[in-house]
């Protein structure tokens, strides 16, 4: 599993990396030229017309290089240079010194920022990378701010947009990248959403540095990507019945919101569920058995809400329950909700309304325990620990909640982070902004719930749930769009396990 570790080890890790594999800093600077160029290649024709602004350490390094093999290939390159003659990097030099003559190279002045006017379709921002150690300003920002408004060109940063401080949140202004070709690992702060609009799209390239490498600098925080959850996946033998595939208990709705437990029901069955049973009051029972008719269902023998009433007898049939969705928050609610989790001993994924009530209820969270997986989006997340000044804080608190109640803790949003009470953490890659549609939060319970029956660990449970979950919203996604709707991911659950080719 990819680490995430912090920008200012990126140095040592340099130097260590190099030392044991007996080649150059140069080489590696290479490595991870030739890696951004492999992505350029694919995704943009010889005839756009490439402008790469270099600044004066190891980033603008990178873009030196990254010109040259571009130039190589036939790309219609031209280098401008930033930062002063005497500041440069020795890598920074050399590759300055290897731009073949013929390349066009310009060496930026004050007077040549504020005046020059750039006709280009690509802009590399190579200017600053994870060096960054103060906000942008002079030279730099002037540059960086005319970048920022050229119309009509693609943006790519590459490692980090310039100005982004790399484990910190940004102050003042940045690169804004359409896309950032991250080398080797997302830096940290390409997680926060405060950053999206600097980031954009992000994509990580390897530069052949080994998670051995890695490890001596880990943070304990981790990139969750496909090849991570193939092997999590459980097999199933042939000779398996609908028992071993686990049997699940969905529980929640009320009056005008069965819709939301319906689709977390469906989301088990299609990730497997052997058998799904939604706990409901009396009013969603209809809507349910008619329109999902593979589930059973329980009535609470109360009318709009769940309530106390609910029958106690059998709950120890199921392997896990989902608990939350639609579920509402009257007094009847939130009493159902302590005596079921009193009262359910299984593995147990509580969202929505169920967190909105633990919020409210603090006393209740004792009862949380380490087959227990919370799934918060932001506003939720906030209702339980107080308002946080910005990401990094927020998943600071993911990590300690985790830790002070020892359940998972699940933060919804672009890259959800999974937190588990050893303080590991885990940043997801799957999923897109077209999944941010009303009742995908239920699908991910559902999807989680099923796995927990299936027999997964609860770690195992989460990491396939989360990552699956955004793949199938890909999937459903390709197609539609902005249009993409909850049900659509729920479909597109099977064809994720033909992606991950797990059966
Ligand atoms: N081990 C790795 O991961 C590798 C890193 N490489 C590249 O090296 C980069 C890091 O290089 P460096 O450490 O040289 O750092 P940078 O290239 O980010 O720049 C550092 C320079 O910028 C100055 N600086 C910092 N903040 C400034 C500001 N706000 N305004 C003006 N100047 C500022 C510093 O004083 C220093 O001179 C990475 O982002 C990556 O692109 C690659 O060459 C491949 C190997
Ligand atoms: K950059």
């Amino acid at each position: 599993m990819l680490e995430i570790i912090s920008g200012t080890a990126v140095k040592k890790l340099d130097t260590d990396f190099i030392a044991e594999k007996g080649i150059t800093s140069h080489r590696l600077m290479e490595n991870a030229a030739q890696a951004f160029c492999d992505w350029f290649e694919s995704n943009y024709h010889r005839n756009d017309k490439v402008g790469i602004f270099c600044g004066p350490g190891n980033n603008g390094g990178d873009g030196l290089a990254i010109g040259r093999l571009l130039w190589r290939k036939g790309y219609d390159v031209i280098v401008f240079l930033l930062g002063e003659e005497g500041k440069v990097s020795a890598d920074c030099r050399l590759n300055r010194e290897l731009l073949p003559d013929k390349l066009p190279a310009i060496s930026m002045s004050a007077d040549d920022i504020a005046h020059m006017e750039f006709d280009l379709d690509v802009v590399i921002d190579a200017i600053l990378g994870v060096g960054v150690n103060r906000p942008l300003g002079g030279d730099f920002l002037g540059m960086i701010t005319k970048l920022n408004a050229l119309t009509h060109v693609s943006r790519v940063a590459v490692d980090i947009p310039t100005g982004v401080p790399s484990d910190e949140c940004l102050e003042g202004d940045a690169f804004k990248a359409d896309i950032t070709v991250s080398f080797q690992y997302p830096k940290f702060s390409l997680m926060f959403p405060e950053h999206a609009g600097y980031v954009g799209i992000l994509h990580v390239v390897s530069i052949g540095i080994g998670n051995k490498f890695m490890r001596q600098f880990s943070q304990n925080k981790f990139y969750l990507q496909l090849k991570d959850v193939v092997s999590r996946h459980l097999n199933f033998s042939r000779f398996a019945h609908k028992g071993d595939f686990g049997r699940v208990l969905l529980v929640g709705g009320s009056y005008g919101s069965i819709g939301a437990i319906r689709m977390c029901a469906e989301a088990s069955l299609r990730t497997g569920s052997g058998l799904a049973a939604c706990l409901v009051p009396t009013c969603g029972v209809q809507v349910l058995q008619v329109g999902l008719p593979e589930v059973q269902v329980i009535s609470s023998n109360s009318d709009r809400s769940l309530s106390l009433a609910y029958p106690k007898e059998g709950l120890d049939r199921y392997d896990a329950a989902g608990i939350g969705p639609g579920m509402g928050t009257t007094a009847d609610a939130k009493e159902f909700l302590l005596d079921f989790i009193k009262t359910f001993k299984g593995p147990k994924v509580l969202d929505a309304d169920a967190i909105n009530i633990l919020a409210q209820d603090k006393e209740m969270q004792e009862y949380l325990g380490e087959e227990d997986v919370l799934t918060p989006h932001v506003k939720e997340f906030e209702r339980l620990v107080g308002g946080c000044q910005n990401h990094k804080q927020r998943l600071a608190k993911a990590r300690e909640y985790s830790r002070q109640y020892g359940c998972v803790l699940v933060l919804k949003g672009a890259h959800t982070c999974i937190s588990f009470p050893d303080g590991t953490q885990y940043f997801n890659s799957s999923g897109n902004k077209h999944m941010a549609t009303g009742g995908a939060g239920d699908v991910l319970t559902g999807m989680i719930t099923s796995f927990l029956g299936q027999g997964y660990g609860v770690k195992n449970a989460v990491l396939c749930g989360v990552y699956q979950h955004g793949l199938a919203g890909e999937i459903a996604s390709e197609d539609k769009r902005r249009g993409t709707i909850a049900s659509d991911i729920i479909k597109a659950i099977p064809k994720s396990y033909l992606a991950l080719d797990v059966d």
